[in-house]
C-alpha cells in the first residue's frame, strides 16, 4: 500500500495531463499553421484560353492567349501563349476569290487545335477581328466585303472552339483596345494614373491614343472614348487615320510623285541604284488615292531611287495638310489633338522600321542624322549589308523611316524634349502589343469596372497571426495547468 502511494505522489494523474495536452497542443499548432500554407496553393494550376486572330490589311495573324483559371480578374494575368502569322495576305487581299480567304487560315487553325488543350477547345472563345485593309475594301465594295467576311466565317464556325463573330472594328476601337493591352500588361490600370499612350501604325492605318483630361475631350466626341476599368475612370482621346498606314502612304507619296504621268519616277525616299518597274493601276486602284490616274499615264512607271533625305522630307509634307483646323489645336488634315501627355509606347511597324534603322533610343536630331545616311547610301550597299532581310522592306526603309519621323514631330508634335516619352516596343512581358489582347479582356468581361475586393490581410499576414495566437494560447494554457500543478502538489503535501 505504503509503495502504492509513492507512486501515486511520484507520477501524479495530473503530470501525465500536463504532458498529453502539450503534445496536443503542438500537432494542433502544426495542423493549423500547415494547413493556411497549404490552403494557398491550388493543388493543380487550371489554365484557360482564348484566340483572337487580327486580320490586318497586310497579314493575318493568330494569337492564343492563357491565363490561370482562378485569377480572370487580376491585371497581367493573361500571357500570350501561341502565335501564327497566316502565310500570305491580308484578307482583304482575296476579294477576287473570296473563298480563299477562309482557306489561309487553315494552317493556324491547326496550329491552335494543338496548341490548346482538347478539355478546353469547347470554351475558348474565338474571335476575328479586321481592320483597316477591310476597312478599305468597305468602302470600295461592300458585297465583295461580305463575301471575304464570310469565306472566314465558315472556317472559323468549323473549329472546336467557342466561335464568337467575325467583325470589321472600327479605327477607336483598334485604337482604345491598343491603349488597353500596353497598360494592362505594364500593370497600370489598377494604380489609376500615369498611364501609357499607345502609337500603332499598321499598313494601312495609323493610330494615336492617350489618357487626356475630361475637359480636353469635350471638343470632338469622335475623338472620345471612355473606360472604367478597376474603379478608375479614364478619359482617352483616340484617333485613326485611314491611309496613313505603312503601305498606303506609300501609295499617297507615289501618286503625288505621279501627277504628270512620266514614265520614270526618280524618288529621293529610295536609295540611289533602286529601280523596279510600278503599274500606275497598282498606285491608283487604292481608295486612299482620290486623284484619277493622269490621263498622259502609259501601263506603268520605272521607279528610280535618288536616295535623298531633305528632299524626301518635301515629298512626305506634301501628304499631310496642316491647315483649316477648326479647333483649339490639330495633329494635321484638320483633326483635332489635345496636348500630348506622358509616355508613350510605340508598336507594330514603328517598332520593326525604327529598329531596323537603330532609331530607338537617340536622340531626335541624332536619328535625323542617321536616316540621312541610310538614304544616301547607295542601294548594292545596303543589299551586301543586309543579304537576310526582305528587299521590299529593305527599299522602303528609308521612306518609312522619313515617314515616322515626320508624323511623330510635325503630325503630333512631338518635340525634341518630349522624344524621349515615345518607347518602341515590340513585347511587353512576353505578350505582343497590339490591340487584340485588349479586345480580348474586353469582350470576356475580364477587366472589372470597379476595383475588386482585396483581403483586409496578405496571406503571409494571416499566417504569421495564426502562429503568434496560437502560441500565445498555448502559452497561457500550459502556465495555467503548471499553476494547477503547483496547487495539487500543496495539497497532498498539507494531507
Ligand atoms: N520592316 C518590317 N516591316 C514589317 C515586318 N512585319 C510586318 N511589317 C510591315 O509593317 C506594317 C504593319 O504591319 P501590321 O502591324 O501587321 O499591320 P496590319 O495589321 O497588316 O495593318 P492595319 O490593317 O493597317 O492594322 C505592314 O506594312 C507590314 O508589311 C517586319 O518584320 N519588318
Amino acid at each position: 500500500m505504503a509503495e502504492q502511494r509513492e507512486m501515486k505522489e511520484k507520477n501524479p494523474w495530473h503530470k501525465a495531463v500536463v504532458i498529453f495536452i502539450a503534445v496536443l497542443g503542438i500537432i494542433a499548432i502544426v495542423a493549423l499553421v500547415t494547413t493556411a500554407v497549404l490552403q494557398n496553393k491550388p493543388l493543380q494550376q487550371k489554365f484557360k484560353y482564348g484566340i483572337v486572330l487580327d486580320a490586318g490589311s497586310s497579314h493575318t495573324a493568330v494569337y492564343i492567349y492563357e491565363w490561370p483559371a482562378e485569377k480572370e480578374n487580376d491585371t497581367g494575368r493573361v500571357k500570350q501563349k501561341h502565335f501564327c502569322q497566316v502565310k500570305g495576305p491580308g484578307i482583304s487581299s482575296y476579294s477576287l476569290s473570296p473563298e480563299q480567304a477562309g482557306h489561309s487560315l487553315r494552317l493556324c487553325i491547326q496550329e491552335a487545335v494543338l496548341n490548346v488543350p482538347r478539355r478546353r477547345h469547347h470554351e475558348t472563345p474565338l474571335y476575328l477581328g479586321a481592320t483597316a485593309g477591310m476597312r478599305l475594301l468597305r468602302m470600295e465594295n461592300q458585297s465583295l466585303c461580305d463575301q471575304v467576311l464570310g469565306s472566314v466565317e465558315k472556317v472559323l464556325q468549323s473549329t472546336p472552339f467557342d466561335y464568337q463573330g467575325a467583325r470589321i472594328i472600327s479605327g477607336q476601337e483598334e485604337g482604345a483596345f491598343g491603349w488597353v493591352t500596353v497598360n494592362y500588361l505594364s500593370d497600370r490600370l489598377k494604380q489609376g494614373s500615369g498611364t501609357t499612350g499607345a502609337l500603332d501604325l499598321g499598313g494601312a492605318s495609323t493610330q494615336i491614343t492617350f489618357a487626356t483630361n475630361q475637359d480636353e475631350t469635350g471638343e470632338s466626341a469622335e475623338n472620345t472614348v471612355t473606360f472604367r476599368l478597376y474603379g478608375n475612370d479614364y478619359f482617352l482621346y483616340t484617333h485613326s487615320f485611314l491611309c496613313y498606314g505603312k503601305d498606303q502612304v506609300l501609295k499617297l507619296a507615289l501618286a503625288q510623285q505621279t501627277q504628270a504621268g512620266a514614265s520614270t519616277l526618280l524618288d529621293p525616299c529610295f536609295n540611289q541604284g533602286y529601280s523596279t518597274n510600278l503599274s500606275y493601276s497598282s498606285v491608283y486602284s487604292s481608295p486612299c488615292i482620290t486623284t484619277q490616274k493622269p490621263l498622259a499615264a502609259g501601263e506603268g512607271f520605272t521607279h528610280r531611287g535618288t536616295g535623298n533625305a531633305l528632299q524626301c522630307q518635301e515629298v512626305v509634307r506634301r501628304i499631310f495638310n496642316f491647315s483649316g483646323c477648326t479647333f483649339s489645336h490639330c495633329s494635321f488634315n484638320g483633326v483635332y489633338q489635345p496636348p500630348l501627355q506622358g509616355q508613350f509606347g510605340a508598336f507594330s511597324a514603328y517598332y520593326f522600321v525604327m529598329n531596323f534603322l537603330n532609331l530607338t533610343s537617340d536622340t531626335l536630331e541624332n536619328n535625323m542624322e542617321k536616316m540621312a545616311r541610310y538614304c544616301s547610301t547607295p542601294w548594292t550597299q545596303i543589299k551586301q549589308q543586309f543579304p537576310n532581310v526582305k528587299e521590299k522592306y529593305l527599299a522602303e526603309y528609308c521612306f518609312s523611316g522619313t515617314y515616322i519621323l515626320f508624323l511623330l514631330t510635325h503630325g503630333y508634335n512631338f518635340t525634341s524634349d518630349t522624344w524621349s516619352n515615345i518607347k518602341f516596343i515590340k513585347k511587353i512581358s512576353g505578350s505582343d502589343a497590339g490591340w487584340t489582347l485588349g479586345y480580348m479582356l474586353n469582350l470576356t468581361n475580364m477587366i472589372p469596372a470597379e476595383a475588386p475586393d482585396t483581403p483586409p490581410l496578405p496571406h503571409a499576414g494571416y499566417v504569421t497571426l495564426l502562429l503568434f495566437t496560437s502560441l500565445l494560447l498555448f502559452l497561457i494554457l500550459l502556465c495555467s495547468l503548471r499553476s494547477l500543478w503547483v496547487r495539487c502538489t500543496s495539497q497532498r503535501q498539507i494531507i
